[in-house]
């Protein structure tokens, strides 16, 4: 939803940062790699130890660099096959991290069933994104989702930052809301992987790319 929303928006500020960066030598594939240790830092170091807020603050920068690097393939001229792979696995590596700090911060502080909530983010977060990677290896087409790769970070970012505030129960709300908005998009993408398969093989001359059942 807010990737297909706020894209060119945020590429209006993005643009001129990834040129910057490109005049100055910097690859995009540097960009991801720091902007993913970056979050991992921050959440490892900051948010799974409780310093909420800091930790908020450090991990929203690291993430922010995720648009940059796309940004400057842009100002290049052409994206690399390797950026494209690199860029989604680094995704899935920040977005553990986030929400497995978030989950090791809820059980060492007692709150199991915030932990149990993070724990649901995390991994419909990784499978949202695994089916989008698996329908695109077959070459079914799908459109966005309820709760996408921004929607979930800033759902996550919120909630921790408030919660840093002092705001209580914003974590809670967040990451509940997150829960099921997360189980809800992983059967929404299935169901338009289903639609997107049936409505292909209705093609004529269409051949499944799916190896034969052994
Ligand atoms: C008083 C308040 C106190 C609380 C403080 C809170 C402060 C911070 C709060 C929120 C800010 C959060 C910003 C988070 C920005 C997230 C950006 C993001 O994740 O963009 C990624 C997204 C998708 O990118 P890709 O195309 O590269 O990746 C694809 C994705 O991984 C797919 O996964 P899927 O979605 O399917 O699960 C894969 O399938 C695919 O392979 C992969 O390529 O990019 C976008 O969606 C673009 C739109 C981004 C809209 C961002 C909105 C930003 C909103 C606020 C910014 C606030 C800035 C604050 C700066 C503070 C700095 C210190
Ligand atoms: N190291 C990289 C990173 C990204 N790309 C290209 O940008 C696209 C992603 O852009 P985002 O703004 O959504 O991050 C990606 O699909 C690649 O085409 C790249 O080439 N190298
Ligand atoms: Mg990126
Ligand atoms: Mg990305």
């Amino acid at each position: 939803m807010l990737n297909s929303l706020a894209r060119s928006s945020v590429s209006k500020v993005m643009d001129p940062i990834g040129r910057g960066l490109l005049k100055a030598g910097l690859s995009p594939d540097l960009v991801t790699v720091v902007g993913t240790a970056g979050v991992v830092a921050g959440s490892v170091g900051l948010l799974a130890t409780g310093y909420l807020f800091a930790g908020t603050m450090v991990v929203t920068f690291f993430v922010l660099c995720d648009l940059v690097d796309g940004a400057m393939a842009r100002a290049r001229g052409y994206g690399t096959d390797f950026g494209v792979v690199l860029d989604a696995s680094c995704d899935r590596i920040a977005d553990g991290a986030l929400f497995g700090a978030l989950a090791y911060y809820a059980f060492a502080t007692d709150q199991r069933l915030l932990g149990i909530a993070a724990l649901i983010c995390l991994v419909a977060g990784q499978v949202i994104s695994y089916v989008k990677a698996r329908a695109d290896s077959v070459a079914l087409a799908i459109g966005g989702a309820l709760a996408e790769r921004a929607e979930r970070n800033v759902l996550g970012l919120v909630g921790a930052g408030l919660a840093g505030l002092g705001v209580p129960y914003a974590l809670d709300v967040a990451l509940w809301l997150l829960a099921v908005a997360g189980l809800v998009t992983v059967v929404q993408r299935l169901v338009q992987v289903r639609r997107a398969a049936v409505k292909a093989a209705a093609e004529p001359g269409h051949r499944s790319t799916g190896r034969p059942a052994l």
